[in-house]
């Protein structure tokens, strides 16, 4: 299999490179950075971006017009963003993009883990930590896992978290779908994340810590051979993890 790398030079990018050449039965037919010519990376037949939000879109209808699978770590998909490429595989149905907030195992059972949780807790707040040259806040994982976190609150009848704050000055955080988010951006840190639920007489913290980024490898390389077989939109790793 050849795969391609968008932002080949980036931390994740490189990462990639190291990690479809070890991989059984793929090569990297190279990559490009911001402004090199994609007609590089012309002929693969899968595409890895792990570029900016800014940039990924574009790199996405790229792409599917050349009828190349992708996968997609970038972060910062809005609802209308997602919609976009829903409308772009519709268009291109022979083509397989999985996009995923996070591809670590860990992460991907964190955010599942705060899912079941969720209908328990009468509170239920987010702190993601990263490294300080991250481009987005909140992170995808942590957006990514409010809206589970609000999705299985509304199914099991749960109303808004409790909280008496008057003057919201900025100190409670981002809010997605009504569950508050606190960004740490630390010199030091790689990519962390807690999930924190409160009932009357106990909490729950459920924490997860990618210290080195080869812990997303194995998880870019799974969704690498799951896109070739699988035509259309994939949304996160539970498919491919066969959760
Ligand atoms: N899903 C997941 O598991 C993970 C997702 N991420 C996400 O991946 C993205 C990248 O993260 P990271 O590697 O840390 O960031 P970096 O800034 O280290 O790397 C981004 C790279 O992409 C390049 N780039 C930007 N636009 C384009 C473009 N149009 N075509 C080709 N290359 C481009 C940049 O070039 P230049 O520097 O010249 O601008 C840079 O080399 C972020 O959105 C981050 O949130 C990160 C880790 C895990
Ligand atoms: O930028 C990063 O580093 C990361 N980005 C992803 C996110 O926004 O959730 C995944 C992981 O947290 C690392």
């Amino acid at each position: 299999m050849q795969v391609g790398i968008f932002g080949v030079s980036g931390k994740m990018g490189s990462e990639v490179v190291r990690a479809v050449t070890r991989a059984d039965g793929m090569t990297t037919v190279g990559g490009v950075d911001i402004n090199e010519d994609r007609d590089k990376i012309g002929r693969a037949q899968v595409v890895v971006d792990f570029t900016h939000p800014d940039s990924v879109m574009d790199n996405i209808e790229w792409c599917l017009q050349l009828g190349i699978h992708m996968v997609i770590g970038t972060t910062g998909f809005t609802e209308e963003r997602l919609e976009r490429v829903r409308e772009l595989c519709e268009a291109h149905p022979e083509v397989g993009v999985l996009i995923a907030s996070n591809f670590s195992i860990g992460a991907v059972l964190m955010m599942k883990f705060a899912a079941l949780a969720a209908p328990f807790y009468e509170s239920a707040e987010i702190v993601e930590l990263h490294h300080p040259n991250k481009a987005d806040a909140p992170s995808g994982t942590s957006a990514t896992t409010a809206r589970r976190i609000a999705a299985a609150r509304a199914e099991a009848g749960l109303g808004e978290v409790p909280d008496a704050t008057v003057h919201d000055d900025g100190a409670r955080g981002a809010v997605v779908d009504g569950i508050h988010v606190h960004g740490v951006r630390l010199r030091g840190l790689v990519a962390h994340q807690e999930v924190l639920f409160g009932a009357e007489g106990e909490t729950l913290t459920i924490r997860h810590d990618s210290f080195d980024r080869v812990s997303f490898m194995p998880g870019v390389v799974a969704a690498i051979r799951h896109v070739v077989e699988q035509p259309g939109l994939t949304l996160e790793m539970e498919q491919v993890l066969g959760l």
